[in-house]
């Protein structure tokens, strides 16, 4: 089932959580709605849900006006981040609970409600469990209950508000990989509400990034990391170091030389973005190259990342082992530093929060 998002805004007293927020989901798409605290990304699944009301604007599922629609008659599955099982039910009965709850003329009979439940539990491999309490189980296990459980309706749309967001990275990182599968296995469309980046760029075929209640930019993850539209998607998606052109005038002119997608107004005043994995360390001056001193050399795992000083300003660039191997880094060094990519906005567009360096 397609979803469409057309024009919807919503209010809390004077508080734009909605800002005319447009979008549209194919059917089987997965979808991550990424974005700050507060941004309205839990507001937006709510109304998709009909567990909240839209002020204008109206939710289509396959071309049909469901703005009205009561959540019950949606067929929308719900998984929260903090595990709604019920604490009373053995895991096959939360499972079971959906169908059981169905009026009489549509709930299935026991022996289909007891072939379907553990069909669901041997999809999320817990069909072993079936007879425990949600209190004795681990945390990433009751989530793929409560992702089962949600499944067992047979929705057309599946909603998830930080599903993971309580579990520890490696649970996280399993989890995605298989929300991915069992999002495939189903043909159903996915919405997933994150902060967290880097789950949305590893699972979803589409990232909606949102800021103050619209949307910044809908891309492929490939796309947003790779061509942000603006210089919050930028700083959002990843660490970068950001350069004025009245601090670091070479480093603008670079900016300016390259072929850059984005802004940066003929004389007036830049920022020049730069990610810490795009920047080149040579130990002897190059033309163009800027200089910098090292402050400090960390490994962490397969990079290495190097924080420098230039002007009383950090940068950050991250190599790899090999290559900072064969530079031979050490604290106090004078380098030479070459991005290899630059995107340029105005200044205007956008002014520094901490009025540092970005990282
Ligand atoms: N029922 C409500 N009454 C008043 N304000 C609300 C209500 N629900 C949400 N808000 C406000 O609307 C804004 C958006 O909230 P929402 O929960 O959609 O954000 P979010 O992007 O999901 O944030 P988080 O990642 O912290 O969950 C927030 O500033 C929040 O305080």
């Amino acid at each position: 089932m397609s979803i469409t998002i057309q024009n919807i805004s919503k209010r809390f007293g004077n508080f734009v959580a909605l800002d005319n927020i447009k979008l549209e989901i194919p059917t089987g798409e997965l979808v991550a709605l990424l974005g700050p605290s507060g941004c309205g990304k839990t507001t937006l699944l709510r109304i998709i849900a009909g567990m909240e009301t839209a002020d204008g604007g109206e939710v289509l599922f396959s071309g049909q006006e469901a703005t009205h629609l009561h959540a019950r008659d949606r067929n929308v599955g719900f998984v929260f981040q903090h595990y709604a099982l019920f604490r009373h039910m053995t895991v096959f009965e939360n499972v079971a609970f959906g169908l059981r709850v169905k009026p009489r003329q549509e709930r299935p009979a026991e022996a289909e409600i007891r072939k379907r439940v553990m069909d669901l539990l041997g999809l999320v491999q817990l069909d072993w469990l079936a007879d425990r309490y949600p209190s004795q189980l681990s945390g990433g296990q009751r989530q793929r209950i409560a992702l089962a459980r949600a499944l067992a309706v047979e929705p057309k749309v599946l909603l998830l508000d930080e599903p993971f967001g309580a579990l520890d990275t490696k649970v996280r990182k399993e989890l995605r990989r298989w929300l991915r599968r069992l999002h495939d296995e189903m043909h159903i469309s996915s919405v997933f509400v994150t902060h967290d980046q880097e789950e949305a760029l590893e699972v979803a075929d589409r990232v909606v990034v949102m800021n103050h209640g619209r949307i910044e930019q809908i891309g492929s993850p490939d796309e947003v990391y790779s061509n942000p539209a603006s210089p919050f998607v930028y700083q959002f998606l990843g660490n970068v170091n950001v350069f004025h052109s009245r601090v670091h005038g070479a480093w603008a002119e670079v900016g300016r030389g390259e072929p850059v997608a984005g802004g940066g107004g003929e004389g007036g005043e830049t920022l020049a973005f730069v990610r810490p994995h795009e920047i080149d360390i040579e130990r002897g001056p190059f033309a163009g190259g800027l200089e910098a001193q090292v402050q400090d050399v960390h490994p962490i795992g397969p990079v290495v990342r190097v924080e420098l000083a230039h002007a009383s300003e950090l940068i950050e660039v991250e190599l790899t082992r090999e290559r900072a191997d064969a530079l031979g880094l050490a604290k106090g060094q004078h380098v030479w530093l070459k991005p290899r990519q630059v995107k340029v906005f105005a200044a205007p567009e956008y002014q520094l929060e901490d009025g540092g360096s970005g990282i």
